[in-house]
This record gives C-alpha cells, sequence and structure tokens, in this order.
C-alpha cells in the first residue's frame, strides 16, 4: 500500500455529500421511504437547519448525514474524513432528541465518555470535558446526576459532551424540540458556540421555523424530498 492511500485526499472545502441518496424502511407493501433521493453537500464551517413536519423525513436525513444510518441507494460520502466508520466517529458528533445522559454517571463522566469511548485518553478528555462545560455554562454542574439537571442543563452538557470530541461536523436532532422557547433559543446560541469553538459545520433539524430562521441556511423537508426554500427547488 503506498502512502497515498492510508491519507484520505483532502477537500477542506466539503464535509459531507449526498449524491442521489434514499432511505427506505420496510420491504414490500409497508415499506416507507423516508428520504427519497436527495442531493446535498454540507461545507466546512456551515450552519444548517433542516425544517419540515412531523415524519417529513428530517431525522432521517440527518442520521445518513451523520452514517447512523446508511442509504438504501445513492450515495452519501465524507470526502475529508477517514474511511472507516471508528475514524469517522472522531470528526462526526451527534446531540440526540430527547435524554442521552447515562443516568448512573455524573455530569462530568457524562462528558467525557464519549472521547474515551473514541481513543482519548482520560487525562486529556478531562480537561476537554471542563472546558466545554464552561463554554456551555454548565461548569458548576460537573459533579450532578442527570436526574437532577433541567432539559435546558441536560441538553447542554450533551453540546459539551459533541464538543468534547472535537467534531468537525456538528448533528443536533430536534435539540429544543422538548424545551419551552427561551431555554431553546440559550441551547441554539450554545450549539452555535460550540461549533464555532470546534471550527466545526453544524446541522441541525427542527419542526420550529422561528429556530430555523436563525440559521444561514435553510433545508425544508416535504414528505421525505428535500427542498431549498430560498430557491424554491428541489435540491
Ligand atoms: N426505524 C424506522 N422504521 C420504520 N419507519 C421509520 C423509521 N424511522 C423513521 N421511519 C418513518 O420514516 C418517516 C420519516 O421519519 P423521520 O423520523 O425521519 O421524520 P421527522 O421529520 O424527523 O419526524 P419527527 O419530527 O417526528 O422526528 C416517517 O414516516 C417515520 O415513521
Amino acid at each position: 500500500m503506498t502512502e497515498q492511500f492510508l491519507t484520505p485526499p483532502h477537500h477542506p472545502g466539503q464535509v459531507v455529500r449526498c449524491v442521489d441518496a434514499a432511505r427506505t424502511f420496510g420491504h414490500g407493501d409497508t415499506a416507507v421511504v423516508a428520504v427519497h433521493g436527495c442531493t446535498c453537500e454540507v461545507s466546512a464551517g456551515a450552519r444548517i437547519a433542516i425544517t419540515g413536519p412531523s415524519g417529513s423525513g428530517k431525522s432521517t436525513l440527518l442520521h445518513l448525514l451523520a452514517g447512523l444510518e446508511a442509504p438504501t441507494s445513492g450515495e452519501v460520502s465524507w470526502p475529508s474524513f477517514g474511511s472507516t466508520a471508528v475514524e469517522r466517529s472522531r470528526d462526526i458528533a451527534v446531540v440526540f432528541q430527547g435524554p442521552s445522559l447515562l443516568p448512573a454517571l455524573d455530569v462530568l463522566e457524562n462528558t467525557m465518555m464519549a472521547a474515551v469511548l473514541t481513543g482519548t485518553d482520560e487525562a486529556t478528555a478531562k480537561e476537554r470535558a471542563l472546558a466545554a462545560l464552561e463554554i456551555v455554562g454548565v461548569a458548576a454542574l460537573v459533579n450532578q446526576l442527570p436526574e437532577t439537571l433541567s432539559g435546558g442543563q441536560a441538553q447542554r452538557v450533551a453540546v459539551a459532551r459533541a464538543l468534547t470530541l472535537r467534531p468537525r461536523l456538528l448533528l443536533a436532532d430536534e435539540p429544543t424540540g422538548q424545551l419551552d422557547a427561551t431555554t431553546g433559543r440559550h441551547v441554539i446560541n450554545v450549539l452555535f458556540k460550540a461549533a464555532d469553538e470546534a471550527g466545526a459545520a453544524l446541522v441541525i433539524t427542527t419542526h420550529d421555523q422561528a429556530v430555523g430562521d436563525r440559521f444561514d441556511e435553510q433545508w425544508e423537508m416535504r414528505d421525505g424530498r428535500l427542498f431549498t426554500p430560498v430557491k424554491g427547488e428541489l435540491l
């Protein structure tokens, strides 16, 4: 093997790319096409909100961008990331909808965990976790268990955990879905700050147009199809 195969080709401008990527669940008469063939691209540093009603395919598209779901047809690629799922996991962080903290671990342990599991040594993970908790404004809660946190605090910890991975692509699925409007605004502020700190592209899903309006770029899902509302055309 020559060296050119050890280092993935570098495309600094492009983080993830879908070419006619589709995702169907189930088979035959009961099959559901969650995402019809979509072609899109996330550039480095992008700030994108995927909007659309419930069931329109937003989460499925986000999962395709994260590599958590494989497309049933078409292709999803991360031109500047490693080629294996393990390598990619160091560059991609996902903040999931709803509570995702491990109940038996305190805030600091929860925040360190993903980085440790992807190969960061404990001392470095702890240092990064403490810095990340400071950035998202919950450094005072390091020793608390998740059950003692409010929804907004728990979501901030989830963002800190993602930030501790130093991702180049930060994805969040309905990060404000279970929060009141004020707390939701703060969590979006925190996501912007986290993406700025990490130098990451940020992509979120939301059914809340007011949240979507805060993003540079909006993609709209309708019945599994991706539209750009600005151009009003299918991507
Ligand atoms: N694992 C799955 N198995 C079967 N069907 C699924 C699965 N995941 C999603 N779907 C279906 O795919 C379609 C799109 O779902 P998806 O969760 O992507 O939409 P969404 O816009 O994110 O909705 P919500 O805002 O309610 O989360 C829906 O009809 C849903 O029922």
